[in-house]
């Protein structure tokens, strides 16, 4: 299990670095009130690294009558008490998300409830040069042949993975509230790059086979519904909606689910209120991307494009232990897309497995096939081919944890 024992580990940094830096980032946005402040700094000092190199705090419980107490305290009924830095990495970054919440009276009763502590960045890069740019790209997809249109917005997706908000503060980019500037530092590919450089697990062919030229009848199952388990608001939800709508206008797909979160999580996670923002960005873009923004308008009204957001989404668990209803619901799947790193670490178990490990040997609990689109952000890596992972161990450099890697991996 990974935790963030280490103090020269990269889950070290992001709980001793990355969350400290958060909270004053979201104490900056808002004009919160002595209240609020005080809850966030009570929680700064609770998870903090102390400089005589040490654990400030230990984990405290939820406030009693939280609307979720009992789940949390079932979650939480090992770890509370102890120091965030020795329990599982995957379950103190979840729990700090719940506690920022808690703390800037996000679940209420109260003025702040409903706040999204993170909207002044996502809004930000929603409003950037680089969502403008990436629209405007998308005039060109239909001069291209059929099966190259296929791998631009499958890339699109992938590589939007790259942009979000947390990796950059990580990365030491920062967040920008800034109108016009949010989203530039850090994010998805450059122009000329090519979308498969740096792709270390390739099964792209093996997924577009699978849906088949004939649409989803002709998978295997029979099963004519596309999920997709978003990750990141902005410049990584934007292009996973464009990927909906090429599926669902190739007629890889007849209808489409997308997973959101219930509430905000790990800075730029996507909610409903994400969804519809994006989609405003894309009906509003000219050419192309207008049309397109229109049609993914009209599916959702149509209910072609169902919009989800399972309390599961935001639990610190691995999706192996999946509750019955989600699961029946990811069954009725031709594929369920797993977008990101996080989604990722959930899909394989948050351990040090060996790299090598086949992703469909750790997957096969999953109730339906499944595509994984994540560049590499955190330690886990797993279904790499033994000479790809000498070259990568061969040339150094943070290749598990800075952006510069992705896989598409697919399991039938
Ligand atoms: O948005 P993504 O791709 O899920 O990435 C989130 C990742 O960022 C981190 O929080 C820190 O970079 C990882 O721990 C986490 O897996």
């Amino acid at each position: 299990m990974i935790t963030s024992a280490d103090p020269d580990s990269f889950p070290h940094s992001v709980l001793a670095e990355r969350h400290p830096a958060l909270i004053r980032q979201v104490r900056d946005a808002f004009p919160y009130p002595p209240d609020r402040q005080q809850a966030l700094d009570a929680l700064a000092a609770e998870t903090a690294w102390s400089a005589a190199g040490t654990a400030a705090g230990r984990i405290a419980p939820l406030p009693a009558g939280a609307h979720d107490e009992a789940r949390w305290g079932r979650w939480g009924r090992p770890y509370v008490g102890q120091s965030w830095f020795e329990v599982p990495f995957l379950w103190a970054e979840s729990y700090f998300y719940r506690r920022l919440l808690e703390a800037v009276g996000h679940f209420g009763p109260g003025p702040w409830q409903g706040v999204d502590p993170f909207a002044p960045f996502k809004r930000a890069e929603l409003r950037g040069a680089a969502v403008a740019e990436e629209l405007a790209a998308l005039d060109e997809v239909p001069g291209l042949p059929r099966e190259e249109q296929d791998r631009a917005v499958l890339g699109g997706a992938l590589w939007g993975n790259r942009a979000d908000l947390g990796f950059r503060i990580s990365a030491g980019g920062g967040t920008d509230t800034g109108a016009g500037t949010g989203g530039e530092g850090g994010g998805g590919r450059g122009a000329g790059e090519d979308a498969r450089d740096g792709v270390i697990v390739d099964d792209a062919d093996r997924f577009w086979r699978h849906l088949g030229p004939a649409g989803p009848a002709s998978t295997p199952s029979g099963a004519t519904a596309l999920h997709l388990v978003a990750d990141n608001a902005g410049r990584e939800l934007i292009p996973d909606l464009i990927l909906l709508d090429h599926l669902l206008t190739t007629g890889r797909a007849a209808t489409a689910v997308l997973h959101v979160k219930p509430y905000p999580y790990f800075v730029s996670d996507a909610t409903t209120a994400d969804v519809v923002d994006c989609l405003r960005r894309i009906t509003e873009a000219p050419g192309r991307a207008g049309r397109i923004g229109a049609r993914l308008w009209d599916a959702m009204t149509s209910g072609r494009l169902a919009v989800r957001d399972h309390w599961f989404f935001c639990a610190p668990l691995p999706y192996a232990a999946m509750p019955d209803d989600l699961r029946a619901d990811l069954a009725q799947a031709a594929v369920t897309v797993f977008k990101g790193d996080l989604n990722y670490r959930r899909l394989v178990g948050d351990r040090h497995h060996p790299a090598t490990t086949p992703f469909a040997s750790l997957t096969s609990y999953a109730p339906s096939p499944l595509l994984a689109l994540r560049t590499l952000k955190s330690d886990v890596a797993v279904g790499l081919d033994p000479d790809v992972l000498a070259d990568l161990e061969r040339d150094g450099g943070a290749w598990r944890t800075g952006g510069t890697h992705a896989v598409v991996q697919f399991r039938a």
